[in-house]
């Protein structure tokens, strides 16, 4: 660990986006993986290094409204459906024939279609040369796609259209990214990740008929594409009645974007995010995502920038279709339940979700399966599955498991609340939640009491983000809404995701050596916040010191949390853990084992 005020040097100030990361990306180091072909022996994967695998195939390919949020449950830490399968599947259980496929798809990750412009242009025509490969030409055409862009919201706005579509009887097909623990969280099956041997059978199919048929001309696919397509094979295969869709990056040459006549389309809110390949104005952001939308097929947003607005509505006009501004949902029309998927941005992603739901089930003729009601509330099915929709690591609330065992009453002196906000606009919306679900007087309805009062709890932030993102505005955005509220840090502590190892070792646990591990970006996010809360006297300052702390693995943080909230009993610490989806699934899966 290491103070702030401490004697090491000061950092570099972080580099900014485009720039060259002070941390190598695990996707550098996943090319260096064996690929198939490996003897059996090597297949005995141990279990640190199958998390790894898991973890470091969690890479991407990819205005608040004013009405009172729902009450907020803390979430038990037994994983929901949704999750089960990958919580049964488990970091430590997963077959040898699972770890192969793992291996395999970790050797399609490249450094280039996440950097420049390898998704583009000439490139993407190589996405119908896939697509003739693999026979999904007609497979796709019949699938009955909800398609989703958008710059924040898309995982949840499909996972509330496909959680109401299946409270309607109907069976889906969900396809999210990216995922947290286990790369099968990415393709749902009536709301269940898939399972291991279904995925493994599917895989095969496909990587043994691309690998055939891919050479010098043809590259395989680079990994979100290879995703996208085993999608379609799965879906298609599956038969489901409706396969919701996110885009993975952008929008026009997302490898979803095959896809020439969905049922309806969606675009969720605008930010700013990869510039590095979308482009640096929000029009042009815009105009990237926009490329989803289609002649003659219906097109749903929400309230966006008028800058984002006008470049949307221009597309539309373009392609003959008018695109539908919805407002967030109401939270009376959902009769007093709470959304599944919580903080105020939901209603909004709601909103967004029952309009793209109602315009399936009109356009495949089956609003006779919904009784809609006079008196301006939500079809039963609809609320039944927006307060059922799942998706972990979204304004998640988490009492840590170990610590709140030891106590017998209903306090709960340590709990992670998890969000993966990483844009400006996120760290916003985080922020708002977080202020709001710890206030003080808040009591919270379920099994657990609100830790505490306010009075005497202590808020700590656990960051890190990753260092294509700036944190110069990501820091200040959160730390700025916070303080609008009240809430102050008394500590923030930074620290490497799990996945970062990849770079000193082959195992998901930091390697034994200190000196191995390379803690320069963790120490200018520290700089960053020092300055923010200090100004540029930053770590020199005397009052800076204890207020910010750099752990150089996150095993070491969660004990070093577990230790503190022990020795202050009467105090209970509220962790906010954010910056990072990376970040928030290695939280999960180490504070449950
Ligand atoms: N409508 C929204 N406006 C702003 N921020 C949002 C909104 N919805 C979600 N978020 C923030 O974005 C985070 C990710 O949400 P979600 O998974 O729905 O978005 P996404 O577009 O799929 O993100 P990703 O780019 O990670 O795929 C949430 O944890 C929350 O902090
Ligand atoms: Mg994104
Ligand atoms: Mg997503």
């Amino acid at each position: 660990m290491r103070a702030s005020g401490g004697a090491s040097p000061r950092p570099a100030p972080p580099k900014r986006r485009g720039s060259a990361s002070p941390t190598t990306t695990t996707t550098s180091t996943a090319t260096k993986l064996p690929v198939r072909g490996a003897s059996s022996s090597s297949l005995a994967m141990p279990a640190p290094r199958l998390a790894h695998l898991r973890r470091l195939l969690a890479l991407h390919s990819p205005p608040p409204h004013p009405l009172a949020p729902s009450p907020v449950r803390p979430q038990p830490l037994l994983l929901p459906r949704a999750m089960a399968g990958a919580a049964h599947a488990g970091v430590a259980t997963g077959s040898a024939e699972y770890e192969e496929v793992l291996r395999c798809l970790s050797s399609l990750i490249t450094q280039k279609v996440r950097a420049d412009t390898g998704n583009r242009g000439n490139q993407w025509a190589l996405m119908s040369k896939y697509l003739q490969i693999l026979e999904l030409e007609e497979p796709i055409a019949r699938l009955k796609v909800v398609h989703v862009a958008g710059t924040k919201g898309k995982g949840s706005t499909c996972t509330f259209a496909e959680s109401i579509l299946r409270s309607c009887g109907f069976r889906t097909g969900l396809f999210t990214s990216p995922h947290l623990i286990d790369v099968r969280e990415r393709f749902r099956l009536d709301g269940l990740d898939i399972s291991e041997e279904k995925f493994i059978r599917y895989f095969w199919w496909c990587w043994n008929k691309l690998k055939v048929k891919t050479g010098d001309d043809i590259p395989m696919p680079a990994y979100f594409r290879f995703l996208a397509l085993l999608a379609f094979k799965i879906f298609s295969d599956e038969q489901v009645d409706v396969a919701v869709l996110e885009v993975g990056l952008g929008g026009k040459y997302d490898a979803t974007n095959v896809v020439k006549a969905p049922v309806v389309c969606g675009i969720s809110s605008l930010g700013y995010d990869h510039m590095e390949i979308l482009g640096n104005t929000l029009g042009e952001i815009a105009r990237e995502k926009a490329g989803i939308l289609k002649k003659g097929i219906p097109a749903y947003t929400v309230p966006q920038p008028a800058e984002a607005m006008s470049v949307l509505k221009q597309r539309a006009s373009e392609l003959g279709v008018s695109i539908q501004v919805v407002p967030p949902l109401d939270p009376r029309q959902l009769e007093d339940q709470p959304l599944g998927l919580h903080g105020e941005h939901q209603y909004m992603n709601a909103g967004l979700a029952v309009a793209l739901a109602n315009t399936w089930l009109e356009r495949q003729g089956h609003l006779d399966r919904i009784h809609v009601k006079d008196h301006g509330t939500l079809p039963d099915q609809f609320i039944k599955g927006l307060s059922i929709a799942c998706l972990h690591g979204r304004a998640q609330i988490v009492p840590d498991p170990q610590v709140n065992s030891e106590y017998k009453d209903t306090s709960c002196p340590l709990v992670f609340y998890l969000d993966g906000a990483h844009s400006p606009e996120s760290m916003e919306i985080c922020a708002k939640w977080f202020t709001h679900v710890t206030e003080k007087d808040i009591t919270q309805p379920g099994p657990l009491e609100q830790p505490r009062s306010s009075s005497n709890s202590k808020k700590i932030l656990l960051f890190n983000c990753m260092s294509v993102r700036d944190p110069q505005r990501l820091l200040p955005r959160l730390l700025d809404t916070c303080a609008q509220k009240g809430l102050h840090f008394d500590q923030a502590l930074f620290v490497p995701n799990q996945s970062q190892y990849s770079k000193v070792g082959s195992h998901a646990s930091p390697p034994s050596g200190r000196e191995q591990i390379d803690l320069s970006w963790q120490l200018s996010l520290q700089t960053v916040w020092e300055n923010l809360l200090h100004g540029e006297k930053g770590l020199n300052g005397p009052s800076s010191s204890g207020t910010s702390l750099v752990f150089e693995s996150l095993p070491s943080a969660i004990k070093w949390l577990r230790k503190t909230s022990r020795e202050n009993q009467s105090t209970s610490c509220q962790v906010l853990v954010t910056g990072s989806l990376h970040l928030v699934g290695d939280v999960l899966r180490l504070i449950k084992t």
